[in-house]
Order: structure tokens, then C-alpha cells, then sequence
């Protein structure tokens, strides 16, 4: 029954954060505009969602009911919307979730969202560079999800590999950008891993062969 609640709270919480990002389209424009006098930073898209889709999010939440994944790490927290699809998944399965954001109005921002969605005692919200923030990670990863600045992909999944066990799923958001294709031909190279499309490209899952 309360799981319930918990369950119709959150995604009355998702909703509103869709509706909310709805704005995201003149910002990425406003934001994009900015690349033409200087480099892109990330501090100009402080403003904006970028999220996963409703789609993915469901079926986020039903890949770590089915696989009962309970350590889950995301790398881009954003204000929070696949953040509360894994929170979703964890009610289920007794787990948690570290998220990383590198904009601390941002990361702010989702904190009080989780606090008023009541899974705030399911997230860690890590405030900074993913690099930093997740650099003494010890605990072994069942499910990480990587959906910040693509540069970092490779990186990132190097330096948290030693937390992978052989049942470990890495989610892969925007493997059709120009950005994520060099992370994925290395990974791809690796004889350890099985890479897997979903969404025609858009999402790549990677397991151990
Ligand atoms: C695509 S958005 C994440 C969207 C979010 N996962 C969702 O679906 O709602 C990428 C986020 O990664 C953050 N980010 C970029 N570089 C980062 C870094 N080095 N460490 C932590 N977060 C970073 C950005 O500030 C941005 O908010």
C-alpha cells in the first residue's frame, strides 16, 4: 500500500518535470547560440533537461525489477527525471542509486525534487565531476547508466570497471552522437564485452560476455 503511494507520488513528480521540459527546446537554442562566439561549456546548459525519454524511463525502471539490480550508479544527474524511473526500479528491488552532477544549481534543484517525491532516502546525490565524485567508488556496480558529457564515457567506464562484476549492465544514453562513437569502437574491441542497440541506436546496452 505504500509502496503505492510512494510509486503514484513519483510519477506524478516525473510528470511534472516532462511538462517542465517542455521549455527545453528554446533554451538548447539560446544556449547553442553561445558556441558561436566562444566554446560550449556546460555551465550554458545549466538550464536545461536533457532527459531520457518516458520510454526509456519505464523501461529502465522494468530492467532493474527483472534483473533485481539493487547498485546502481548514474553519471548525469540533470534535475532528476532518470534518476526517479531507477529510483522506480529500486523501491522494487530494496536498492540504491549514486548520481553525479557536475552543476550544483542543478544537482540542488534534484535533490529537492527527490525530498518531494519521497525517494530521497533511496539517492546519494554526488555534487561535481563525475571523475572526482565517483573516483573512491568501491561498492560493485550492477547497473550504471551513462548519460553525462560524452567525453567522459570511456574514462569513466575505466575507472569504475574494477566495480563490475560479471552480471553488471552498463547503459549507454545518446550512442548515436558523433561524441560517443570512439567510446564505443575501444569498448566495442574488447573481446569481455557484448554491446547490444536499443531505440535503432540511440541506447547501447553493454555486458559481459
Ligand atoms: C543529458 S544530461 C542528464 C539527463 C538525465 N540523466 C535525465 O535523463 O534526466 C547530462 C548531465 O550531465 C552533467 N555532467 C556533464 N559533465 C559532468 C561531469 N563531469 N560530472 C558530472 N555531471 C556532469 C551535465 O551538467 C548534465 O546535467
Amino acid at each position: 500500500m505504500e509502496m503505492n503511494m510512494n510509486k503514484e507520488k513519483t510519477n506524478s513528480v516525473i510528470n511534472e518535470l516532462f511538462l517542465d521540459s517542455r521549455g527545453d527546446f528554446f533554451k538548447m537554442i539560446k544556449a547553442v547560440s553561445k558556441g558561436v562566439i566562444r566554446p560550449l561549456q556546460p555551465e550554458d546548459f545549466k538550464d536545461l533537461y536533457l532527459s531520457i525519454s518516458k520510454e526509456q524511463g519505464e523501461d529502465l525502471t522494468q530492467l532493474i525489477i527483472k534483473n533485481n539490480y539493487k547498485n546502481i550508479v548514474e553519471f548525469g544527474t540533470s534535475f532528476g527525471i532518470s534518476t526517479l524511473y531507477l529510483a522506480l526500479g529500486a523501491m522494487e528491488t530494496d536498492g540504491s542509486i549514486i548520481t553525479t552532477e557536475l552543476i550544483e544549481s542543478k544537482a540542488q534543484k534534484a535533490i529537492t525534487t527527490f525530498k518531494k517525491a519521497e525517494v530521497d532516502h533511496l539517492i546519494n546525490v554526488k555534487i561535481g565531476d563525475a571523475m572526482k565524485t565517483l573516483k573512491d567508488h568501491t561498492t560493485p556496480i550492477d547497473l550504471l547508466v551513462l548519460d553525462g558529457w560524452k567525453d567522459l564515457y570511456l574514462p569513466l567506464f575505466r575507472m569504475l570497471a574494477p566495480n563490475f562484476h560479471k552480471d553488471t549492465l552498463v547503459y549507454v544514453d545518446n550512442a548515436d552522437m558523433k561524441e560517443t562513437q570512439h567510446f564505443l569502437d575501444v569498448i566495442s574491441q574488447n573481446p569481455t564485452y557484448h554491446l547490444q542497440p536499443m531505440y535503432n541506436g540511440k541506447v547501447y546496452l553493454i555486458s559481459s560476455l
